[in-house]
């Protein structure tokens, strides 16, 4: 299923149907709109992947849609539609800013086909950016993504760091050839080697066919590594020959194959300090940190976090039939005021949790239920005073989760912090334990 959303602009209602009766078949979610005045009112409540808009429409015109679509969101892709007469007209709005035209009549293909084009397979055009440190790294990304240099995006779990890497595949030469995201701290060690390079029929047991790996997926495209810094050392030795020599071998085949991918990797944590800790090659850590990118925690770029609210806002409104629309002046202060130790996601999150407990048509400081007790940790923290203990029973998770969580707690705290005893009594890796933490952290547990 395709989850992405796409306006349709066309005053003749046949076509208008019709369009959004193929994208609908399509898996698309579709709004329609007959005039480009309906479409920017459509336009302020919900957030597009595309934008299909006839040129000639009642009142203002197709190109001047695009103007001011563009003017809210310069990366939202517009394709125009034209009778044969214009097609001339429609040349010069690929030059003003279309990233793609249709002759009518078009069969429903054709339109299929260049909406997938111009959208990335699951990258959203959401990256939202005002914070003045943001805006500076959007600049640097879209200079970085017309090379095919390396990067090593940095940041704190759940500040953006996949977005980014999507933007600068949808940026560069390699788009649209595949986006492949592969986290290597969810995989157990025994799965990376065979999901990164693949494996041949009967190359382990369990291996009752053939497999691409994630490399060969990539092929011409760009293969994101997220949390490099868990994976092994003997897949570090094995993932730097690949990006030498540009070649893999499936696990149980000595054949090379030829790849050409670019490499985008994030981590949470320092890996110059795992290099000196022993546990990142120095030799890959070079070959990876070719550019560096470092993405600043949501609460040192204060200027994103309610433009980056109300934008999860209208994403979550568009799920829904009916919800609250804004957010009160005291609940953007509350935002401002919190400390986000689990970045965007948390804050998704907790815009998540806030439309369901909102009862009237804006969301309300007491709807978003921040955690208390961990904010008034964070201010009474120069107060030096005992921290309240966590509450797991407030938490936007299943109970098993919640179970889980507060095994995990309990767990660590008995062995005073130690992780890799923690993990020991709980029959995981270190690497696992760090993973689960990581997700308690972004919902706002201290961990
Ligand atoms: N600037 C942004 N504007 C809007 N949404 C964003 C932005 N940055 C991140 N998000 C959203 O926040 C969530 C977390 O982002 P993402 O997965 O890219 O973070 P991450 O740093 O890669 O996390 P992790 O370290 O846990 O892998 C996603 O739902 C993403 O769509």
């Amino acid at each position: 299923m395709n989850s992405q959303h796409v306006l349709v602009v066309e005053d003749d209602h046949n076509l208008r149907t019709a369009l959004s009766d193929t994208l609908g078949l399509a898996g698309y979610k579709t709004c329609v709109a007959e005039s480009a005045e309906q479409a920017m009112t459509i336009c302020a409540r919900h957030n597009f992947d595309a934008v299909v808009s006839d040129i000639n429409l009642p009142g203002d015109d197709g190109y001047t849609l695009m103007t001011r679509v563009h003017k809210n969101n310069p990366d939202l892709p517009v394709i125009l539609m034209t009778g044969y007469a214009d097609t001339e007209k429609a040349v010069a709005a690929m030059k003003a800013g279309a990233r793609d035209y249709l002759v009518k009549p078009f069969p429903p293909a054709r339109l299929l086909r260049q909406l997938k084009s111009v959208t990335p397979a699951t990258a959203k055009n959401n990256w939202v950016a005002e914070d003045p440190a943001s805006l500076q790294i959007k600049k640097m990304a879209t200079r970085v993504a017309g090379s095919d240099a390396t990067v090593l995006i940095t940041g704190e779990s759940g500040t953006g760091k996949e977005v980014l890497a999507r933007f600068i595949h949808s940026h560069s030469s390699r788009f649209p050839n595949p986006f492949v995201a592969v986290n290597c701290a969810a995989l157990p060690d025994t799965m990376l080697e065979s999901i990164l390079f693949g494996h041949e029929k009967g190359a382990f047991t369990g291996a009752t066919s053939r497999q691409t790996g994630k490399f060969e997926q990539a092929n011409n495209g760009t293969l994101f590594l997220d949390e490099i810094a868990e994976m092994p050392l003997p897949q570090q030795a094995k993932l730097l020959r690949v990006i030498q020599e540009r070649e893999v071998e499936r696990l149980g085949s000595h054949t090379p194959i030829s790849v050409n991918v670019r490499i985008l990797a994030a981590t949470n944590r320092d890996l110059a300090d795992e290099v000196r800790a022993g546990n990142f090659r120095e030799d890959l850590y070079y070959r990876l940190n070719v550019i560096p990118l470092h993405i600043p925690a949501l609460r040192e770029r204060p200027g994103d976090i309610q433009p980056i609210a109300r934008h999860l806002l209208k994403a979550h409104a568009s799920t829904r039939q009916s919800g609250p629309e804004k957010f009160s002046p005291d609940a953007e202060t509350s935002l401002l005021q919190y400390h986000w130790p689990g970045n965007i996601r948390e804050l998704d999150n907790v815009v998540q949790r806030a439309c369901v407990m909102s009862a009237g048509n804006q969301i309300e400081a007491t709807d978003l239920l921040l955690p208390v007790s961990l904010a008034t940790r964070q201010q009474n923290k120069n107060e030096e005073t005992n921290p309240e203990p966590v509450s797991f029973d407030d938490l936007p998770v299943n109970s098993r989760k919640k179970a889980e969580f507060k095994v995990i707690f309990e767990t660590l705290a008995k062995h005073h912090g130690h992780r890799g005893d923690a993990a020991a009594e709980l029959g995981i890796t270190t690497r696992m334990l760090r993973y689960k933490l990581a997700r308690m952290r972004e919902l706002g547990i201290e961990t």
